[in-house]
């Protein structure tokens, strides 16, 4: 790690593992890392989020959840969400009717979950974030408990690296450029 910009080294090495092997970050583990979304960006300071832990059977409320939605495959989501050993709802909780609207706290539930992806990257765990169209089904919220105004960003599932994932991931390089525009003090003339 670049000791001087832990930040930068962090979010240029982050990757996603789609197989995590069965250790995880244990609860105080997790408790310090969210403890550290204290400084994510957030309007009005909402704090409109929430995770929730899911470890051995309680990820088969999910699996039940997915399966219950889907209609069928019971055995298929079970597998599904065990397959990580733990699996963080990622929630938006916003506050409705508030002057700061929703898609602004969705924003700040969003920075919570890429970031808190970020933090567990750099402590040395796998993560997968994931969705599907059964995310936001009732079946899926009920499994949750989530209150009526609340709904999910999917889920981050956390789990260790395995041996042979150890490395970097390939990237396609980014063009700064392609992405980052700038406005000229005034329009262009139109066509004369
Ligand atoms: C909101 C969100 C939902 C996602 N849902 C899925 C998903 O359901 N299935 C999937 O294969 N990848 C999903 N991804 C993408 C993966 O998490 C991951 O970013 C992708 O495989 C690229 O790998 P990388 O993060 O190492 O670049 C999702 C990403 C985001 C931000």
């Amino acid at each position: 790690m670049n000791e001087s910009a832990p930040a930068a080294a962090a979010v240029r090495d982050r990757r996603s593992h789609s197989k995590v092997t069965d250790t995880a970050p244990s609860r105080a583990e997790l408790r310090d890392l969210i403890a550290a979304l204290a400084s994510i960006a957030d309007h009005s300071g909402l704090r409109p989020w929430r995770i929730i832990e899911m470890r051995g059977d309680a990820r088969l409320r999910l699996g039940e959840g997915l399966a219950a939605a889907a209609g069928g495959k019971r055995e298929k989501y079970l597998a599904k969400a065990t397959r990580a050993p733990l699996v963080l709802a990622l929630v938006v909780s916003p506050r409705l009717k508030h002057k700061v609207p929703v898609w602004e706290q969705e924003a700040v539930a969003s920075g919570v979950a890429h970031t808190l992806g970020l933090l567990l990257h750099e402590a040395g765990w796998g993560t997968f974030w994931r969705t599907g169209s059964l995310t936001r089904t009732p079946e899926v919220h009920a499994a949750h408990e989530l209150s009526p105004d609340e709904y999910l960003l999917g889920w981050l599932y956390v789990g260790g690296v395995p041996e042979r994932d150890r490395k970097p991931k390939p990237r396609k390089p980014l063009d700064p450029d392609r992405y980052l525009t700038e406005l000229e003090p005034s329009a262009p003339a139109g066509p004369q």
